[in-house]
């Protein structure tokens, strides 16, 4: 059955020292107040990840993740970073097709189809991150574009390789903004993303398969969005980088 997971997403924040302090305050934090079996996913920078694996050690439940990868496997890429890379300095998940990596960096569902096959065959697993910006959802075609983002990053793959795959929805008018997706939206989004899925392959594989909800995820709201039945979870990003409150999201299963 699918897992409960609370990722924070760093994004370009935080100097190492207060990336270790973070990392060491939510570990502890986590293992003296949090009952619940939620898997917790620590995602810094590149620059910190080697240290913060090594403050998460053995805590079973956390983990820790990257923002990005490169789908090439090596070679003259410079600034570019490798899935096996990744996985030799001990992570476990890569975040793809993030939005701002979609709108800033102007990376295709092409391109990340072929990020997400690279961390597959490399032993980790991807979060794929889908969503539609404002005017998308104003026009009333915001169905179609999470479809869109879907079928062309994920629907390329086998059975197997999808059920290693956790899918992020972050409507991109909810991220930083403070305004968060109400839960009756997010769950809509993400039963429709789970039926794409059962049509796709089977509804066994959809209901394996983790969707978070990512977009303004703080303590005040995390408790309803997460209630909600197609709801596995949240991408969360400026909560998590204050310990009390990511723990209290992480509390919120
Ligand atoms: O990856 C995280 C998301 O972009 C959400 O960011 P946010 O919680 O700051 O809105």
């Amino acid at each position: 059955m699918r897992k409960n997971i609370a990722a924070g997403n760093w994004k370009m924040n935080l100097t190492l020292d207060e990336g270790q302090k973070l990392a060491s305050e939510v570990i502890n934090m986590a293992k003296g107040e949090v009952s619940n079996d939620a898997e917790i996913i620590l995602i810094p920078p590149f620059v910190h990840i080697t240290s913060v694996e090594k403050l998460v050690g053995s805590a079973a439940n956390v983990k820790v993740g990257a923002q990005n990868c490169s789908d090439q496997g090596s070679g003259a890429y410079t600034g570019e970073t490798s899935v096996s890379m990744l996985k030799s300095a001990g992570v476990s998940y890569v975040v793809i097709g993030h939005s701002e990596r979609r709108e800033l960096f102007g990376e295709d569902n092409a391109l990340l189809a072929a990020k997400t096959k690279a961390v597959l065959d490399g032993g980790l697993k991807p979060i794929y991150c889908c969503g539609e910006k404002l005017e998308s959802r104003e026009a009333e075609q915001h169905f179609a574009v999470n479809k869109e983002q879907i079928e062309e990053g994920l629907f390329g793959l086998s059975k197997e390789e999808i059920l290693n795959v956790v899918i992020a929805y972050e409507p991109v008018w909810a991220i930083g903004t403070g305004v968060t997706a109400s839960s009756d939206q997010a769950q809509e989004m993400h039963a429709y993303i789970r039926g794409l899925i059962a049509e796709k392959y089977d509804q066994e594989t959809a209901d394996s398969i983790s969707i978070l909800y990512g977009g303004s995820v703080k303590p005040g709201n995390a408790q309803e969005l997460f209630a909600q039945p197609d709801v596995d979870g949240g991408l969360v990003g400026g909560a998590s980088l204050k310990s009390r409150d990511f723990v209290d999201i992480i509390k919120s299963f």
